[in-house]
């Protein structure tokens, strides 16, 4: 089922006035296609992300994550909506030091009240399909860069959401490991037919994406290579 943004509009408290973070801005995302929106910085991307996710409403507009209309929704049922259907990258890792690949998880499974051995296994195959078969046991220091951000996005598809939503992965990595992430994130858009919203300053990774969307002073247009 498709993520889809209509007519969505945010702003955000500026002094005495308000700053327009998303202006008017519609998407429709399917399931197991991958669509990227590039754009300068504070074009209102990362703003765009937050509502998709449900971390912040809009003012107007309407956000539905697998066919699930989200407004009007309760802030509980909004929390069950991001843990279960809902796959969030963000630059950072933020990984838990102390825990193995496997571990990182089985945490959020538990948060799923998923029966342990259920959880391992779920666990154990995801880390497998992002290419970390036999590095499962590995702690956070014990792992490169390029392999903790593959863990990041293991963990957000082990709920096998409807969404996945990713802020900038490429960022901490240099143009190799970065252009591995990205392919990572097409092929596995595809096989979780998840449908990846994917927010990137970096343009020359755009082959991937089916559509590829330019975010500017919060308006929403078809990316035109110069
Ligand atoms: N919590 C907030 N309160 C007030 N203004 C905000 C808030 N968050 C973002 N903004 C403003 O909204 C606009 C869009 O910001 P946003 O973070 O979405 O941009 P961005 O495209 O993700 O930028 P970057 O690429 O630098 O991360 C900017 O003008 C920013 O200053």
């Amino acid at each position: 089922m498709s993520l889809e943004l209509n007519n969505v509009n945010l702003t955000y408290p500026d002094g005495d006035g308000v700053v327009t973070a998303l202006d008017d801005v519609s998407v429709r995302v399917e399931p197991g296609e991958l669509a990227a929106v590039v754009g300068p910085s504070g074009s209102g991307k990362s703003s765009l992300l937050a509502v998709a996710a449900t971390l912040i409403r809009p003012a107007s507009g309407r956000v539905s994550v697998g066919g699930t209309d989200t407004l009007g929704m309760r802030p509980r049922e909004l929390s069950e909506l991001r843990l279960n259907r809902i796959g969030i990258v963000f630059q950072q890792p933020n990984l838990i030091s102390a825990l193995t690949a496997v571990e990182q998880l089985m945490v959020t499974e538990h948060m799923r009240a998923r029966p342990l051995r259920e959880a391992r296994r779920t666990a154990l195959e995801t880390l497998a399909s992002v290419g970390l078969d036999g590095k499962e046991h590995r702690r956070p220091h014990q792992l490169s860069g390029g392999e903790r951000q593959r863990v990041n996005i293991a963990r957000a598809l082990s709920a096998r959401p409807d969404a996945l939503l990713v802020d900038e992965p490429t960022a901490a990595l240099d143009h190799e490991r970065g252009a591995r992430i990205v392919d990572l994130l097409s092929e596995a858009t595809r096989t979780f037919d998840v449908a990846t919203l994917l927010v990137t300053h970096d343009t020359e990774y755009l082959g991937a994406a089916k559509q590829v969307l330019e975010m500017r002073d919060g308006r929403l247009s078809a990316y035109e290579t110069a």
